[in-house]
């Protein structure tokens, strides 16, 4: 076949056709892009001078790749059965029995998509036929849209709904758009990943879908970027190493107790919402930072990798799992009044001048357009500040030096926002640029803090603080005060912890080796303190397409 004619053979046919709903008759139009139809009566009544007021609600248009499917309409799928006028549906069936019937995806705001239904009547069978097969041709152009899908469930995630979640409001709704899926319900923490590391089939799927929270798809993440290196001979233990990105999309039905990445990649924690984005077939790439201790791989993190207080409540929380999504608050306010601040140093390479700054107010969205400029090199510095402590070895490579007692460090590689913090933890976040928000919160008064925190809740700038700093980084060390060779000037200091009432409470003790917290690896509690943070950028996809600037209401 010449290449002309390969290209005509994809090109879409285009049709328009006078078809009837409910009771009106519309002209209904489906070209590359869009499907299309407008009420024929109210036309006229236009041109004949009558107000064409009514117009626009009668006229509607559906993006082609929002449509979910095109089948055969059932006589319950009449639009007339559903809201009472049943007769007429009747009517109608009997006069044109030939209908077909569009899903497609609607928003009804606050990001949420539906699946809704519409149904066009055809004056003969082959019209409607051809109908179905023009909008299939159509479908099946779509290359982004997965078929075949492997999907595991936690069925003890959150509040232990992830079974029927996906068995009521997704299954549904995968079976419509022909997606097969085989479904793995897990049966011990790390099923998951372990299974993706090395059995697997994956040459069958495009794309992986976990149900659960965050915790979950930290199993798929690390199931798949692993496998990917194995299968590729790269060494994750090298914290230089170049990783491969993965070329599995990976799809989030929420069901946990935080769904941080669900929310901050689509917008909301609605299962129906992310089942759709998965049906088509969107591409969202995301960061990912690896974290190292030494020349040893820990962990990988996506959204919160935090030492002092988010460590604390982590670490807390963790032995209250029995309450469910409750514990996070509950260990919150005890950390809160335990008010410990930790010593150590902070190193870092900040991010180019281009890649913005946390405090820019540029909220990663849909298409956003610092996450598509690829920074040209990995080791250019920005300016660092002077009140910056550096040694001459590391001025010279660009690194920042900071030594202090912090409270929390936190570094987000997106902006964590969650129904507790809907704006997050560094709002101006990108998912995709290749960087990480560090964000230094310094020794301060309980009431300090907590006016810090508070303002994750509202829509102050919780980074406009004397006690508060942030930086842009690509990558970041970390070492804890204790592990560094003490001076006796060091030791003549008082105990680097307090504790809420008595000093010597909790987790910790005033012994001064155990002044350390942990660090919480996208809630994972982490084994060392010492680490040293690099952000992989766009190694994996997930399929959402980033929050959506405006609600177009349908
Ligand atoms: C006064 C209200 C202050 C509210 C401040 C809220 C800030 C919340 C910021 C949440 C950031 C979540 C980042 C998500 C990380 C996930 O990868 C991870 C795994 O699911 N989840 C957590 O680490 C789970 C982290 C959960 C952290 C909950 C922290 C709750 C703090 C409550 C402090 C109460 C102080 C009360 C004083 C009277
Ligand atoms: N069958 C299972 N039994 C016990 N634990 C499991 C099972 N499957 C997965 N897990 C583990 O449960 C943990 C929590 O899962 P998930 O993230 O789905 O829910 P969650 O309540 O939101 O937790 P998180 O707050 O960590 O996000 C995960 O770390 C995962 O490894
Ligand atoms: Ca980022």
């Amino acid at each position: 076949m010449t290449r002309l004619s390969e290209m005509m053979e994809k090109q879409p046919r285009l049709l328009s056709s006078k078809l009837f709903q409910r009771h009106r008759q519309f002209e209904v139009v489906l070209n590359r892009s869009v499907l299309a139809w407008k009420e024929i009566e109210r036309s006229r009544q236009r041109s004949s001078g009558i107000s064409s007021e009514s117009e626009t609600a009668h006229s509607h248009a559906i993006q082609v790749c929002e449509i979910v499917a095109v089948r055969k309409s059932e006589e319950d799928d009449q639009d007339d059965t559903k809201t009472g006028g049943q007769k007429k549906a009747k009517q109608r069936y009997q006069l044109y029995p030939h209908a077909f019937t569009v899903s497609y995806v609607r928003r009804t705001g606050q990001h949420q998509w539906r699946c809704s239904d519409v149904t066009f009547h055809c004056a003969n069978q082959a019209l409607c036929e051809e109908w179905i097969q023009v909008i299939n041709e159509q479908l099946s152009l779509l290359a982004s849209r997965p078929k075949s899908l492997l999907v595991y469930i936690n069925p003890y995630g959150g509040k232990r709904r992830g079974k029927r979640i996906y068995e009521q409001k997704v299954a549904p709704l995968f079976r419509r758009a022909s997606i097969s899926a085989d479904v793995i319900v897990t049966e011990r923490a790390n099923h998951a990943r372990d299974h993706l590391k090395t059995e697997a089939n994956l040459d069958k799927y495009d794309g992986v879908v976990c149900v659960g929270g965050d915790g979950m798809f930290s199993e798929i993440l690390h199931g798949l970027v692993t496998r990917t290196q194995t299968d590729h001979g790269v060494d994750q233990n090298q914290p230089d190493a170049e990783l491969v990105p993965c070329s599995l999309r990976i799809g989030i039905i929420p069901a946990g107790s935080t769904d941080c990445i669900c929310f901050a990649t689509v917008g909301t924690n609605d299962p129906v919402t992310s089942a759709l984005h998965i049906i088509v077939g969107d591409s969202q790439p995301m960061d990912v930072c690896s974290v190292h201790h030494n020349d040893f791989f820990l962990r990988y993190s996506v959204s919160l990798l935090g030492y002092g207080f988010y460590g604390d409540v982590l670490t807390d929380s963790e032995r209250k799992r029995w309450l469910g999504p409750a514990r996070y608050d509950l260990s919150g306010v005890k950390t809160f009044l335990s008010h410990n601040y930790y010593e150590g140093t902070v190193s870092f390479l900040p991010a180019e001048d281009d890649m913005g700054n946390p405090r820019d107010k540029l909220q990663c969205r849909s298409g956003c357009h610092v996450c598509q400029h690829k920074p040209s090199s990995k080791d250019k510095p920005w300016e660092t500040s002077e009140e910056k402590e550096k040694s001459d070895k590391d001025s010279s490579s660009g690194w920042s030096v900071i030594r202090g007692k912090f409270i929390a460090i936190n570094a987000a590689s997106m902006s964590c926002a969650c129904p507790r913090s809907p704006k997050g933890l560094s709002p101006s976040a990108h998912l995709a640029d290749g960087t990480t928000d560090l964000i230094l919160v310094r020794k301060c008064s309980r009431f300090d803090f907590l006016r810090h925190l508070l303002r994750h809740t509202n829509k102050e700038d919780q980074f406009d603080h004397s006690f508060v700093e942030v930086h842009r980084v690509r990558t970041f060390r970390f070492q804890p005060r204790h592990q560094e060779p003490v001076s006796l000037e060091d030791l003549s200091e008082t105990p680097k912890k307090k504790g809420f009432g008595p000093i010597c409470s909790g987790q910790m003790t005033c012994n001064y080796s155990k002044a350390q917290s942990s660090w919480t690896c996208d809630g994972e509690i982490l084994p060392h303190a010492a680490i040293q943070a690099s952000v992989q950028c766009q190694l994996i996809r997930l399929f959402a397409r980033g929050i959506e600037e405006q609600q177009q209401q349908q």
